[in-house]
């Protein structure tokens, strides 16, 4: 083999003194400590850098007819085979060739003397520098590598304290900014609040003594009275806090001798099962006045709710009937007059009269669609009487305003009514207007708007389309120093006494397994069937032992379910859903069949206030429904609500959550987080900013083993799958399967 063409240079072995210096550590930027070649094999280098590209020198050592051998390139058996080098010429030549180099060699010293003395002296230096033990940097040329940095530390002034941003401007309206707060703990008796003794007694018969916090605020600003606000008012008080009784209990009151029907108050609720609960609580203040309480929503025949909202009687006025017949007759010939309306109405009454459109209630409780189809729709439906205007869960109704309802209403409210339904008194305001003494004039009256929600949100844009005057912002809340800073500023409260729970599912292929175990483990207490038979040791028993022991485990589960005082409401994405996982688990656990329904938007008014008296009553356990439900659902004993499929929002959460530990009592929160949802819900719900807590409470996280709740179930979770399946797709063999 022959040598290495290129000789590197090995450092001399080092005395063991210098050792130490070795592990010194290096200077920064570098990883290992800088080699200085010793002047000889430099020259090595040299040489071998202009022999490269020839053979090997052959070594002095060998014999002189290998030496030949070695030089010509063939081996001495070669050569003894008697194979003469034809090529003795040119080896001679060669041979010549490196003697020339030899010369050349000796000269070399000559020729780089200066850089090998400058190689001798940074090889003494460093060497001078390595026994004496000290760290050095060795110079090194531009063109080798950039100079080491020496960190020398320079004295520094003292770190400037960071003040916080407190900008001198703000970008809200001081009445948004600058919010009347009241601690939800403060309660005032209705009594000393100077409600009158009528409702005394009525408050009392439902057990209320003392008005809770946002009641004890609103009352004297919605009451005539030297603390009432001549302005509208927006509202912020968590779920369950009580705001129904708040706004209700001083219209009702202040209308409460009114003698002749009036439409004076309206309150817009996004559901109908919101109209039926605030109608319930608006008949009970109601109760022994004159006063009506109405409703408009769409499940109601438009027809039948026309006629329960106007009343047309005949008014003798024989000068307004001719101006009305002449209207109608040039209507009529220029083919421009509509079926319908008043000119319906004036063929209707008798001569020299003309119709008198009067409302028939005096309170109107509505979804703001149908609102909006009886303002643009029902002949006589005038908003001239309006004191009132209470929109309650405002942000999901201000963010949806469908039909352009808030504008709608907004026009209907503050505009002048239209010409042809003008009362005597409106006429007379319109002729007068530019007269001196219009302002003597009685104004319109003034509507009081109250705008409330859980989660209001400071949004000017959307505040705005409710052309609020001399607003002021009220908000409830816990204690003000536990307030988080969201950055976007808005902050939801928790009831203080809802406890929260989150469930981890795995990847939530199994989260009907999980809901059970939850439901029947957890809250209803039962021990399933099977584990019943596997505890006396039988679990491997005949199915003959199987039919025999099921009837009075069964009957047992359903004696239990009975008796127990749960009631839990299953959050669900969609109504779909909410079938699916009932059917799911009355297969899964047959006893539960009785008591498990699912809140359908197929079902009539009637049918859904019957499902949520039965509810309500205990008749049924477990609620399962979507998000409809998840707002101002008020029923009393709610003990837990599941986030069976995770909330869409953070503000979806305060409402779902907001159904159990209302006005006090006490409640349960659960969600089952699958693993692809578990960043949002801790980041975002259970350590967010925006969701306030009582200081001290957090959620507490629940780990289930999969074993445990999945053991014996997984052949007929398959099955009752199937069977879902089947019953979806209207296979009656999957059905039966
Ligand atoms: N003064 C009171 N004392 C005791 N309980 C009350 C009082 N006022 C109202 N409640 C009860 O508080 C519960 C919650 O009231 P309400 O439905 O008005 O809450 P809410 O603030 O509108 O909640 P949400 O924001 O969820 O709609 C009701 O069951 C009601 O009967």
């Amino acid at each position: 083999m022959p040598g290495p063409l290129y000789a590197r240079w090995v450092p001399p072995a080092k005395p063991k003194a210098q050792e130490k210096s070795e592990s010194l550590p290096h200077p920064p930027g570098k990883t290992s400590q800088p080699t200085i070649e010793s002047p000889e094999p430099l020259r090595q280098k040299e040489k071998s850098k202009r022999k490269s590209t020839d053979q090997p020198a052959p070594s002095p050592e060998l014999k002189e007819d290998e030496r030949d051998a070695a030089a010509s390139g063939h081996t001495q058996e070669e050569q003894e085979s008697g194979e003469k080098p034809k090529k003795l010429k040119k080896r001679k030549r060669e041979l010549d060739v490196n003697d020339e180099i030899q010369v050349e060699e000796e000269a070399t010293p000559k020729k780089h003397k200066a850089i090998l003395s400058k190689f001798e002296r940074s090889y003494q230096r460093a060497e001078a520098i390595r026994a004496s033990g000290e760290q050095h940097y060795p110079e090194t040329s531009k063109e080798d590598e950039p100079a080491p940095e020496l960190h020398v530390p320079l004295p520094q002034p003292a770190p400037v304290a960071d003040i916080p941003y407190q900008p001198t401007f703000s970008a809200l309206p001081s009445w948004l900014a600058t919010p009347t707060t009241i601690e939800s703990s403060q309660t005032v008796s209705f009594e000393k609040l100077g409600i009158h003794p009528s409702f005394l007694k009525k408050l009392e018969k439902q057990g209320f003594r003392d008005a809770l916090a946002v009641q004890s605020v609103l009352l004297p600003m919605l009451r005539p009275g030297y603390d009432q606000h001549l302005g509208d008012i927006c509202v912020s008080a968590r779920t369950g806090s009580g705001k129904t009784l708040a706004y209700l209990l001083p219209i009702i009151e202040t209308l409460r001798d009114q003698a002749v029907t009036t439409l004076s108050a309206i309150i817009v609720v996004p559901t109908r099962q919101l109209v039926d609960q605030a109608l319930k609580v608006a008949e009970e203040l109601c109760e022994g006045t004159k006063l009506k309480v109405g409703t408009a929503l769409g499940s109601v025949p438009f027809a039948s709710e026309q006629k329960q909202l106007v009343k047309v009687r005949a008014r003798y006025d024989p000068q307004r009937a001719k101006e009305l017949h002449d209207k109608a007759s040039r209507q009529m010939k220029s083919a421009l007059g509509g079926r319908g309306g008043i000119f319906d109405d004036l063929a209707k009454v008798p001569k020299d009269h003309v119709p008198q459109y009067d409302s028939g209630v005096d309170i109107l409780i509505c979804t703001p669609g149908r609102l909006v189809e009886h303002i643009e729709s029902t002949t006589g439906f005038l908003l001239r009487s309006v004191r009132w205007l209470v929109i309650d869960e405002a942000d999901q109704l201000i963010a949806q305003n469908f039909q352009g309802w808030a504008t709608a209403l907004m026009d209907a409210l503050h505009d002048d009514t239209p010409e042809d339904f003008m009362n005597t008194q409106e006429r007379l305001r319109k002729q007068r207007r530019n007269l001196d003494w219009a302002p003597a004039l009685p104004d319109r009256t003034h509507i009081t708007k109250v705008v409330l929600s859980a989660t209001m949100k400071k949004d000017l844009t959307k505040l705005g389309t409710l052309r609020l005057r001399r607003p002021r912002l009220v908000v409830v809340e816990n204690d003000k120093e536990d307030q988080p800073s969201a950055p976007d500023g808005e902050v939801y409260e928790l009831p203080s006494t809802l406890a929260e729970y989150a469930i981890p599912v795995g990847d939530g292929s199994k989260k009907p397994l999980y809901l059970l175990f939850i439901l029947l483990r957890h809250i209803l207490n039962l021990n399933h069937p099977m584990e019943e038979k596997t505890d006396s040791g039988s679990a491997n028993s005949s199915s003959e032992e199987d039919s025999e022991a099921e009837p009075s485990s069964k009957a047992d589960c359903t004696s239990a379910l009975s008796s127990d005082r749960s009631r839990i409401l299953v959050f669900v994405k969609s109504n779909e859903n909410a079938s699916r996982l009932a059917h799911l688990l009355s297969v899964l656990e047959p006893p539960l069949q009785p008591f498990v329904k699912a809140m359908t938007p197929g079902a009539t008014t009637k049918q859904s206030q019957k499902l949520l008296r039965s509810f309500a009553a205990g008749r049924i356990k477990i609620l399962i429904a979507s998000d409809t439900a998840s707002r101002g659902l008020d029923i009393p004993d709610i003990t837990h609500v599941i986030n069976y499929d995770m909330p869409g929002s953070i503000i979806s959460y305060v409402h779902r959550v907001g159904r159990t530990a209302r006005a006090g009592k006490q409640g349960q929160a659960m969600t089952l987080v699958a693993k692809n949802e578990a960043g949002w819900f801790w980041n975002q719900i259970a350590k967010g900013s925006s969701v306030k807590r009582v200081r001290g409470t957090k959620v507490v996280r629940v780990e289930l083993k999969e074993r445990d709740v999945t053991w014996d179930r997984k052949r007929t979770y398959q099955e009752a799958l199937q069977q879902l399946q089947g019953a979806v797709e209207g296979n009656p063999d999957n059905t039966e399967a």
